[in-house]
């Protein structure tokens, strides 16, 4: 019997592919040998991507691809549609990998590691005979409010598809994040189809996680310490981040990474540069992104944009508006399409992270002990706000006015005041320790991801 052999199989989009590929990344160093399924259209995004290629350990890790069934990068961005369209098309296809991997002795698929959100692969696995994991690349919160449906309903909080009967606060424990009902998961996503569509899909991966005793999650007790009491089947075993690996960049990219802005942070004064970005889905509005601009520049600090061309600059005026706005901040301001955000999550001069709070930008900051300033959009990014604001409280909030804007005042105001208020920085700090010990050797993250290398290799 050779190594044994995994199946990895992400969420097709980037904020899923990255942790995932740390993870095949971390299993691979085990000895483990890997084929990571990815969408045709994001293949031939990262077959190029130098990092993965040296990161490569030996042959073990094999990237495939099969069809998703989008036609577009955007049609992934699209959360409604694009589960809709996976769930028809992606099943067949990996059952297809499967029975033409598995005709070889000597490369029989041992084990299926499914993203979560699609609990169809464990339900696949299960069809199969194969052993099989589940792993979650967002907040313990998440899954824990996914497991939380049936009382909420019973409650008479959400109605049979997830409509919230009131606006109301919830917490599903103490210490847990307060959840505002009109920001669940399933009906912040812009329309009634997609809440449906994400509404039923949570329902149905709750049962799938159950085909598996392994339910990973890309955290650590010492983030949610309450998540992980109502629910201690959640293992977690991060944060799965680059630095943890041998060294080297993150891997999974989609975009090519400007490193450019990591010698211009190089010349700024140490806690000065404020960085910007929006992870991979998330975009403003042209007025908006606007207004995010002049609010940086009435800050008077140092920033690091990331403005990807098919997200902010959307509005042709955008472009114009862009080439004004560098001319007028000169080298005070960098602007980017891609940036290599853990690398400059970890550059001494990065004083705060103005993010989205996608869970990967969370916990990066997090690791890096740089503070937050939260403007969530859609999905978990809610609940990842509070984490950051009400409970860790290493962050503090952008509010919007009463045209649903964040103004250029409020930008400027919050920078100035996460920036001149020292426990912020403090706080950030303690819990980046707290949190980097648990993936130490002997942490409680590294003792479950190798309870669960031992448990792979039991095969
Ligand atoms: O210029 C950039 C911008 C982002 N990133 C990386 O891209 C990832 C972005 O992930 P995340 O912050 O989680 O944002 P999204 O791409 O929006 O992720 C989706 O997936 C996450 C995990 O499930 C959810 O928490 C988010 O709400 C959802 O939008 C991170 O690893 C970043 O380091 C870069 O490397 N360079």
């Amino acid at each position: 019997m050779g190594n044994p052999h995994v199946l990895v199989v992400p969420y097709p989009v980037q904020g899923h592919v990255i942790p995932l590929m740390e993870l095949a990344q971390c299993l691979a160093k085990y000895g483990i040998r890997i084929t990571f399924v990815n969408s045709e259209y994001n293949h031939e995004l990262l077959k190029n991507e130098s990092a993965l290629q040296a990161a490569n350990i030996g042959d073990r890790i094999r990237l495939v691809s099969i069809s998703d069934g989008l036609q577009s990068m955007e049609d992934g961005n699209q959360a409604g549609r694009a589960s809709g369209s996976i769930l028809r098309v992606m099943p067949g296809k990996v059952e297809e990998l499967i029975e033409r991997t598995n005709e070889s002795d000597s490369d029989k698929i041992s084990c299926i590691i499914a993203d979560q959100s699609i609990g169809w692969a464990l339900e696949l696995a299960e069809k199969k005979g194969i052993r099989r994991a589940a792993f979650c690349p967002a907040a313990a919160a998440l899954l824990v409010l996914g497991f939380s449906i049936p009382k909420l309903i019973e409650d008479g909080i959400i109605d049979e598809n997830g409509t919230p009967t009131k606006r109301q606060k919830i917490e599903l424990s103490a210490s847990m994040p307060l959840m505002d009902s009109a920001n669940f998961v399933w009906n912040c996503l812009g329309n009634m189809e997609a809440q449906k569509t994400i509404f039923g899909l949570m329902v149905r991966n709750n049962k799938s996680t159950k085909l598996t005793k392994w339910l990973l999650c890309n955290s650590a007790y010492d983030l949610e310490p309450s998540a992980f009491h109502m629910a201690p089947h959640i293992l977690p075993i991060g944060p799965l981040l680059a630095s943890n690996k041998l060294g080297g960049d993150s891997t999974g990219n989609f975009w090519a990474k400007d490193t450019t802005c990591l010698e211009w942070l190089d010349q700024q004064a140490p806690r000065s540069v404020i960085y910007v970005a929006f992870g991979s889905i998330a975009s403003l509005e042209p007025s908006q992104f606007k207004e995010l601009c002049v609010g940086l520049e009435l800050a008077s600090r140092p920033f690091l944009l990331v403005a990807r061309s098919d997200r902010m600059l959307t509005d042709g005026t955008n472009g114009e508006f862009v080439e004004e706005f560098k001319d007028r901040v000169g080298n005070r301001g960098k602007i980017v399409s891609w940036a290599p955000q853990q690398e400059v999550l970890g550059r001494s001069a990065v004083g705060c992270f103005l993010s989205h709070c996608g869970w990967n930008s969370t916990i990066e900051s997090v690791s890096n002990g740089v503070p937050l300033l939260c403007w969530p959009c859609f999905a978990d990014q809610f609940i990842n706000k509070s984490y950051i604001c009400d409970v860790w409280k290493v962050g503090l909030g952008l509010d919007k006015d009463e045209n649903d804007k964040v103004t250029r005042e409020e930008i400027k105001n919050k920078i100035e005041q996460i920036l001149e208020t020292k426990e912020f920085a403090a706080r950030a700090l303690d819990l980046k320790e707290k949190v980097m010990n648990c993936v130490k050797e002997g942490g409680s993250s590294h003792q479950n991801f190798l309870n669960f290398v031992d448990w792979i290799k039991m095969a």
